[in-house]
């Protein structure tokens, strides 16, 4: 699982870098991902933030266009950016379409034995990037990770926080999301991807896969939970982001504003800019619980 270094660029002072591996839980197919590393990571091992991307991206979409490296730059925090999805696996409908499959791996083990083999970015995320990133000797404290995420990889971010959580794991200390898909039961391209990925369909998704179900589940548990979306954002308007359920399970289940935090930005859509607009203040939310 060696890693190789595909380029290097120097941003605020740090370096983003791109490598390639292996993946063995991704079915042995070559991945990539980027990491950046502020400046203070040459002097000591800095804590990290997953960020985990949406439908069709790549690692590159948030380095390139997200605004976060100047802010982790400051704050002196590192970012993972994994793809979101195998490639390469030549599953026969894998790349049908854009909300499923290739580009779409909704970070999701998964159990239907069609894709059992390759799509499991799951454990891709949360156990073996950081078993690389380590063993290749990378200042990385992974006592102190926090994820984020957008649209699926909001919905990714959401379910591996509280899945720590449910778990006793705690791999995460603060979770945030743009534009999650919040309740992906019950929504179009969760029920697709999520009946297709597990065999026991959307029912055996209700466990693990799903935010709204999570937190109604969590209930009680301490949690750090910032959450924005746009009102003009047309996925939401066409209601397969639903953040007012997980919003209302959250507060029924007694989290008040300071625990979770869902803000509706009135005008922004669903695109890179909305994010780079409030990128920066998902850095500083983290840095306070990676640092403290
Ligand atoms: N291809 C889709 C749009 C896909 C899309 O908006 N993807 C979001 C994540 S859900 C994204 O970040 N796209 C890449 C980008 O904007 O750089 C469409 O035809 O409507």
């Amino acid at each position: 699982m060696a890693l190789e270094k595909l380029s290097s660029n120097k941003s605020f002072e740090g370096d983003l870098i791109k490598y390639k591996f292996k993946s063995s839980a991704l079915g042995d197919l070559d991945t990539q991902f980027n990491l950046f590393l502020p400046a203070n990571a040459s002097k000591s091992k800095v804590p990290v933030l997953f960020y985990l991307s949406g439908l069709t991206c790549t690692e590159d979409n948030a380095a390139q266009k997200g605004s976060f490296l100047g802010p982790a730059a400051q704050e002196g925090v590192a970012i993972v950016f994994p793809d979101t999805s195998p490639r390469g696996a030549g599953i026969e409908g894998e790349t049908d379409v854009w909300t499923f499959g290739v580009g779409a791996g909704f970070y999701v083990d998964a159990t239907n034995p069609k894709y059992a083999k390759h799509y499991n970015m799951l454990t891709h995320v949360t156990l073996e990037l950081p078993k690389v990133i380590q063993e290749a000797g990378l200042p990385i404290d992974f006592s102190r990770q926090s994820i984020f995420g957008h649209s699926m990889g909001g919905h990714g971010a959401l379910t591996l926080y509280l899945n720590s959580l449910r778990t006793g794991k705690k791999q995460y200390r603060s979770c945030s999301a743009f534009a999650p898909v919040s309740n992906p039961i019950n929504c179009p391209w969760g029920q697709k991807a999520l009946g297709e990925f597990l065999k026991g369909g959307v029912e055996e998704a209700k466990e693990q896969y799903d935010a709204t179900e999570l937190i109604s589940q969590l209930g009680g548990k301490p949690v750090h939970i910032l959450i924005d979306y746009g009102t003009s954002d047309k996925f939401y308007q066409e209601g397969q982001l639903l953040p007012e359920n997980f919003l209302k399970a959250a507060r029924d289940v007694g989290y008040d504003e300071v625990q979770v935090r869902v803000r509706s930005q009135d005008g922004y859509d669903h695109s890179y800019y909305f994010m780079s607009t409030f990128g920066a203040d998902h850095i500083h939310f983290h840095a306070n619980f990676l640092k403290a």
